[in-house]
């Protein structure tokens, strides 16, 4: 009897999932590892976790509907936001991205009765600074930032989500594109489909044909491990609901899996409409998520000054800075990787600044006891091994196809487990561990390329201590509050616990660098109180010169006050009561509709006590 009910009930979600309405949508569900969510849950409460865990899909859910915006910061030394919104507006026209509203998408007033039903349930964001935001979203398609101070700040309001028709015919499935969950998170942002992205494609599609498009994501596998099946199985279930959008073809099938770059699918009808506003206005524009354009502002530069910017780039941080400071002093913007370090170079050509310099370095290895600090770096060109190594790493791309009804090509429930063995065929017993890591990643990011940029960068042996005004720790994290986000599975409680011993360390020698009576400014884009508040009650503990320090402006929500307490009798702490409101969270299902980002701002006494 219970199998049977099993059986029928295994049944019925699959006609579900053959529902071409279930299926060809966007619904995804993100998926995390099981203790991670027992721990989030216990942070945030069931119903917050499961709207922060939605908001992070960029989904709906009842009361919260993206706004979606793109936040543009103007560089002030080149132009001004009046100039930036005329030359915006020309632009969009051109592009028929003024089509933000169609019938299946909500209107202004409903836009507003949402964002003041959100209001209503607990996600506390300054109301000071959610009221000048709402004004913000208001003003019309493209709308200058009120909030006091960051007036130089452009939003330009996208649309969405839209219901589109695929065209599916009974036993006529669309033609489909399968692109990897980088390059579908980036389609949602706006961008679209490259050739490194495309994991399958259908038979038969030429140049020229309308294929829908779906991203390969993680699932629970049998064996407990997370995979990415795309199967010949005709229900193709794993995809369901997770439709980004129908695009053009620019080239052939076999052209997509013969050439290494361009643009393969012309996405013209999407989810989200996002202007993404790619090479458009260069050096006079930058798009920015809100709340790392609040993390330098609550850095506070002033013209004249040394400011460290411990983990650079690719610079979003660094140049705001470098803006406020009007480019007067020096911003030191360093990052351990050589290609990185050149993106950073890259921007602060495009953009003018002139008070940026910029070096390849460990932060944590940033404190330099010797005399061999600063000026004595050493020079690295694009022939040391750190290119080299990258360019030896290229793999040829898989060349796969897929049909809605029949896959020629490719074999059945392939995993990423076969995708390793296939290297060494029938010989191969054995998979390690690694091996997997390594297919998870590429299922993530697609087979990609790596590329090395080429130029100079200076390679740094540290910085004496006490030698900077003020430091930026804009942290390596766990990233659990980019949004899109269509996978979370990859972290466990032990992964997590790992960032943060590596951002205590970070900090540890951020602590040092700083001068008494300067600054530091300590930021992740995740929601993990373990990253964020523990660091805080970390820094407060350790080094009892710092304190925190109020931040302007302040838009974002309180942090969380208490301890957590894991099965294994791991104990993390967080805020004390009276230390939320001295620091920034931005909540990922709050009507802000930012990415997670949490922001905390040290000032430091006399290190001489
Ligand atoms: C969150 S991103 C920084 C984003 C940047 N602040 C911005 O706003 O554009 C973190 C950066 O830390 C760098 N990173 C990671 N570990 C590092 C280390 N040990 N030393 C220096 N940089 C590191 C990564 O390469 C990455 O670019």
């Amino acid at each position: 009897m219970k199998k049977a009910l099993k059986t029928l009930s295994r049944n019925l979600t699959l006609h579900n999932l053959m529902d071409p309405s279930v299926r060809y949508c966007y619904n995804p569900v993100l998926h995390w590892n099981p203790l991670v969510e027992e721990y989030f849950i216990k942070a945030y409460g069931p119903h917050h976790f499961s709207r922060i865990s939605k908001a992070l899909t960029y989904s709906t859910c009842f009361l919260l509907r993206p706004s979606c915006y793109s936040c543009i910061r103007v560089n002030t030394l080149r132009t001004t936001s009046d100039a930036v919104i005329e030359k915006l507006q020309g632009i969009i026209l051109n592009s028929g991205l003024n089509k933000t509203e169609s019938n299946d998408s909500l209107n202004e007033s409903n836009i507003n009765r949402n964002l003041d039903d959100c209001n209503k349930v607990e996600v506390g964001q300054s109301e000071h600074g959610m009221n000048a935001y709402k004004g913000s979203l208001q003003n019309g398609t493209i709308s200058k930032c009120q909030v006091p101070g960051l007036e130089y700040l452009v939003f330009v309001k996208g649309s969405g989500p839209h219901t589109i028709d695929y065209g599916y015919a009974s036993e006529r499935p669309p033609k489909e594109v399968i692109v990897s969950r980088k390059c579908a998170e980036a389609v949602l942002r706006g961008a679209q489909v490259f050739v490194p992205g495309v994991m399958a494609c259908s038979a038969h599609v030429e140049k020229g044909d309308l294929v829908a498009v779906s991203v390969a994501v993680e699932q629970p596998g049998l064996d407990g491990e997370w995979a990415t099946g795309i199967t010949r199985d005709p229900h193709y279930f794993e995809r369901s609901g997770l439709y980004i959008g129908q695009g053009t073809t620019m080239m052939s099938r076999a052209g997509i899996f013969r050439v290494s770059e361009g643009i393969a699918v012309d996405m013209n009808n999407r989810i989200f409409n996002l202007p993404s506003f790619r090479d458009e206005l260069e050096g006079e524009i930058f798009l920015q998520n809100l709340p790392s354009i609040v993390t330098a502002h609550a850095l506070d530069p002033q013209r004249g000054e040394r400011i460290l910017d411990m983990c650079a780039a690719p610079g979003g941080k660094t140049t705001a800075i470098a803006i406020l400071m009007r480019d007067e002093g020096e911003v030191v913007a360093v990052d351990r990787s050589h290609n990185k370090v050149l993106n950073i170079q890259k921007l602060a050509a495009e953009m003018g600044l002139k008070c940026i310099n910029t070096y390849k370095l460990d932060a944590l290895k940033a404190v330099c006891r010797t005399n061999e600090s600063n000026g004595m770096s050493t020079l690295c060109s694009d022939k040391d091994n750190i290119c080299t190594n990258i360019q030896n790493s290229d793999s040829p791309r898989l060349h796969q196809e897929v049909s809605s009804t029949t896959v020629e090509g490719l074999n059945a429930d392939m995993t990423c487990k076969e995708r390793v063995s296939n290297e060494k065929g029938n010989e191969r017993t054995y998979i390690s561990k690694a091996d997997i890591r390594k297919n998870m990643r590429r299922m993530r990011n697609g087979p990609g390329r790596n590329q090395c940029l080429g130029g100079r960068v200076e390679n740094s042996k540290g910085f004496s201590p006490n030698s900077f005004d003020r430091v930026l720790l804009d942290a390596p994290c766990s990233a659990l509050g980019l949004r899109p986000r269509l996978f979370a599975g990859e972290e466990t409680v032990n992964s997590l616990r790992n960032h943060g011993k590596y951002q205590r360390r970070m900090f540890d020698q951020a602590v040092q660098l700083v001068r008494s009576g300067g600054v530091i400014v300590y930021s992740t884009c995740t929601i993990n109180p373990g990253e964020n508040e523990a660091l805080v009650r970390y820094a407060l503990d350790t080094y009892k010169y710092l304190s925190l320090a109020p931040q302007n402006p302040r838009i974002g929500g309180p942090g969380l006050a208490g301890r957590c307490e894991f099965p294994d009798g791991y104990v993390e702490e967080w805020l004390k009561p009276g230390e939320e409101e001295l620091v920034q969270r931005f909540d990922p299902s709050s009507p802000l509709d930012t990415i997670g980002f949490f922001i905390a701002k040290f000032s430091v006494g006399s290190k001489d006590i």
